[in-house]
């Protein structure tokens, strides 16, 4: 049964910079259920950031609105934590201080220092890094700091958690276990997560949803793909299963339809540039022409 926890109303976003206007988004409109996991897919720069920069508060849209749990979003908030590509922790802070900067700001009213404390570990031992309470960010891999961004964002408690590329710059080893980690507490906590990715594996292992954007500018939402797989997920079972290879085939021909559209606009752009350029010169081979029999 659809709730409507998150919904995307008619967003559009233009962009004014050195006197020049781009629109980048049209018409965005989405609903999103609690505990649903929507991922975002679309070519480079159709816009994937700004719509969850519009939904974290960062950004105001042009036009159209972002309603959670009945609240209208003006402006970032507690109930939607971000986790970056690369990190964002505090370099001169502990991994524990790090989570506890953010859950003694949130959870200031509702929990005492004691519960704070024994939360801050909990969201830390959740995503296995426990062991590493008193290390600073130098001292811990890339994978181990988008863990701890990751328990950072949890531990707010968040209505929303938006992911944006959370395993971008990651190589794909640790990518695959931090998969596995988001997935096991998605099935424990059943967040609501609406994430960026540009990797088809990822979007149809996670999601509920794959939402595809059209390439900008003006990009709109191009389709959405509803995955039926049931949990918990298993990665080499799904391999071979045909479902798993239908829904890949599926984003694969949406982004290369998209790709090769762009391909033959560009081509008939030049084209078309190609064939001013030759007029434009028969025209002055014209007109020389003429000139020097006016001379004669
Ligand atoms: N603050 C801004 N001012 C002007 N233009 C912007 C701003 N932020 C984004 N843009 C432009 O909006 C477009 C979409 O950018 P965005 O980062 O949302 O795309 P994206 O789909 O997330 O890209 P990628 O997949 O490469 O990360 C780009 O052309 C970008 O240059």
């Amino acid at each position: 049964m659809s709730n409507r926890y998150l919904s995307i109303e008619n967003v559009d976003m233009t962009f004014h910079a050195k006197g020049v206007e781009s629109q980048v988004l049209k018409g965005i409109d989405l609903t999103v259920d609690r505990g649903e996991y929507i991922s975002i897919i679309g070519h480079s720069g159709c816009g994937k950031s700004t719509l969850l920069n519009i939904v974290a508060g960062l950004t105001e849209s042009t036009s159209g609105a972002v309603i959670l749990d009945g609240k209208e979003v003006n402006s970032p908030g507690p109930d939607r934590s971000v986790v970056f590509q690369n990190h964002s922790l505090l370099p001169w802070l502990t991994v524990y201080e790090n989570v506890a900067l953010a859950v003694n700001k949130t959870c200031a009213r509702t929990k005492n220092k004691a519960e704070r404390h024994e939360w801050i570990i909990k969201n830390l031992e959740m995503v296995g890094m426990g062991h590493a309470l008193d290390k600073r960010p130098a001292e811990i891999s890339g994978g181990m700091k988008q863990r701890v961004g990751i328990a950072r964002a949890l531990a707010m408690e968040p209505k929303v958690l938006l992911l944006d590329e959370p395993f971008g710059a990651l190589d794909a080893l640790t990518r695959a276990h931090l998969q596995e980690e988001v997935m096991r507490i998605q099935d424990e906590l059943g967040n609501t997560v609406i994430m960026i990715t540009h990797d088809v594996d990822e979007a149809v292992l996670l999601s509920d949803r794959i939402v595809m954007l059209t390439n900008g500018p003006s990009a709109r939402i191009g389709e959405i793909l509803d995955i039926e797989l049931p949990r918990p997920r298993d990665r080499i079972a799904l391999a071979d299963d045909p479902r798993y290879n239908h829904y890949r085939q599926e984003v694969l021909r949406f982004l290369y339809e998209k790709q090769r559209k762009v391909e033959s606009l560009a081509q008939r752009r030049g084209a078309v540039g190609e064939k001013e350029k030759g007029e434009k010169q028969k025209d002055e081979k014209e007109k020389a022409k003429e000139r020097a029999r006016a001379k004669a």
